[in-house]
């Protein structure tokens, strides 16, 4: 019998960390049809052709949900291999700048602190993407060590 190797796709993700003045994080939740459906996730989606981490990571936040961010610090790259994509995922402090977040393409967005995250369910990557936050303290800057 011919057995063959699955290799999976390998999409790179331009991920935002949104703060709000109360140093609250926006994450949304995935819609429940769909790859990893139903979990929670920083908002972002796969970079297009020609297109910069922060050009991406404006463009999906505006298309999922209608706000417009300032992109700032690279705050992490993870690479996670799932059992059926490989991600890379490029991860920015952002900024709100304009307009209340609105679940477009998601289920359901809320602003937590950093402390909450723990109790809300994310793809496994995101463990990696959340431990970094921890040493940024809450959204509100880089903690010196
Ligand atoms: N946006 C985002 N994606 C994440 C996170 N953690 C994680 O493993 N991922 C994975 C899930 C997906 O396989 C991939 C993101 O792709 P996506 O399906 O959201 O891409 P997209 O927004 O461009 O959506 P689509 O147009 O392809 O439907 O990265 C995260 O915190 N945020
Ligand atoms: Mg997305």
């Amino acid at each position: 019998m011919n057995e063959t190797t699955f290799v999976p796709p390998h999409k790179i993700i331009g991920v935002a960390v949104i703060a709000n003045d109360q140093g609250q994080i926006l994450i949304d939740r995935r819609r429940q049809e769909g790859a990893m459906g139903g979990l929670w996730e920083f908002p972002g989606g796969k970079i297009e052709t020609n297109e910069t981490v922060e050009e991406c990571i404006q463009r999906e936040i505006k298309e999922e949900l209608g706000i417009v961010v300032e992109v700032g610090e690279h705050i992490i790259t993870i690479d996670h291999t799932y059992s059926h994509i490989r991600v890379t995922l490029k991860v920015h402090h952002c900024r709100l700048i304009q307009g209340v977040p609105q679940p477009i393409e998601c289920d359901e967005v809320r602003w937590v602190s950093v402390d909450e995250l723990e109790s809300f369910a994310f793809p496994e990557a995101n463990i990696q993407i959340i431990a970094a936050l921890r040493k940024w303290g809450n959204g509100g800057g880089r903690v010196v060590e």
